[in-house]
């Protein structure tokens, strides 16, 4: 069963868990997106682990060094899934993947800027992440990239993990990008910036389940 993830990157603190009160039926999982992490801090998960105690928290570290401290912050704070970038040191997505392990948590590795997926893939699935998650960032969407055909060549590599997409997913798009049976899709503006952000969550759902 495909999961529906909510990115808030922008807005207050109050504004998303107010959104994410509207649209939580339809969540599996809720992101303290990397600008927030950056506004916020660890509080910031503090506060959306205390307003959705039933759903998963993702918080967006996004680490790209300092594996298990950085990693230890986020989990200490209340996060159920820490990430960690693919484009950094073995080391540190091993030392992030122990300190998620030992504390029963979940880590996600973030392929935003890897081009050579088929390396990396081999790799993350051999040391056992949780999810791996295809990216286009938002600087590159405002040159008209989207990830879907970045996901089409990584769900042909995966074989044992889970995959997360995210990139500019809206309402018009999540078929397409569902079609390519992701695990979990991420959307970030498409679903917190609607006009009615549970009436456009509900419709991803029908979509995507
Ligand atoms: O991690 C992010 C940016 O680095 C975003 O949270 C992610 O891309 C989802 O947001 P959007 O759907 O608005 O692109």
């Amino acid at each position: 069963m495909k999961q529906l993830q909510i990115a808030f990157d922008t807005k207050s603190l109050d504004e998303c868990i107010k959104i994410g009160k509207e649209c939580e039926e339809y969540l599996d999982i809720i992101e303290l997106g990397t600008p927030l992490v950056y506004k916020y801090g660890a509080e910031g998960i503090t506060k959306f682990k205390e307003a959705f105690p039933d759903k998963k928290i993702l918080a967006d570290f996004k680490i790209m060094d300092a594996g298990e401290f950085e990693t230890k912050i986020a989990l200490d704070a209340g996060a159920d899934i820490v990430t960690v970038l693919a484009a950094a040191d073995n080391q540190t997505i091993e030392d992030s993947l122990k300190a998620v392990k030992e504390a029963g948590k979940e880590l996600l590795v973030d392929l935003i800027c890897v081009h050579d997926f088929e390396e990396r893939v081999s790799y993350l699935e051999k040391i056992g992440v949780d999810y791996i998650c295809v990216h286009t960032g938002s600087d590159t969407q405002k040159l008209g990239a989207n990830p879907l055909k970045d996901l089409i060549t990584v769900k042909k590599l995966v074989k044992n993990t889970k995959v997360s997409v995210a990139g500019g997913v809206k309402v018009d798009t999540v078929k397409s990008i569902s079609d390519e049976n992701p695990d979990v899709i991420i959307v970030g503006g498409g679903l917190y910036n609607a006009e009615n952000p549970a009436e456009t969550a509900k419709k991803m759902v029908d979509i995507i389940k």
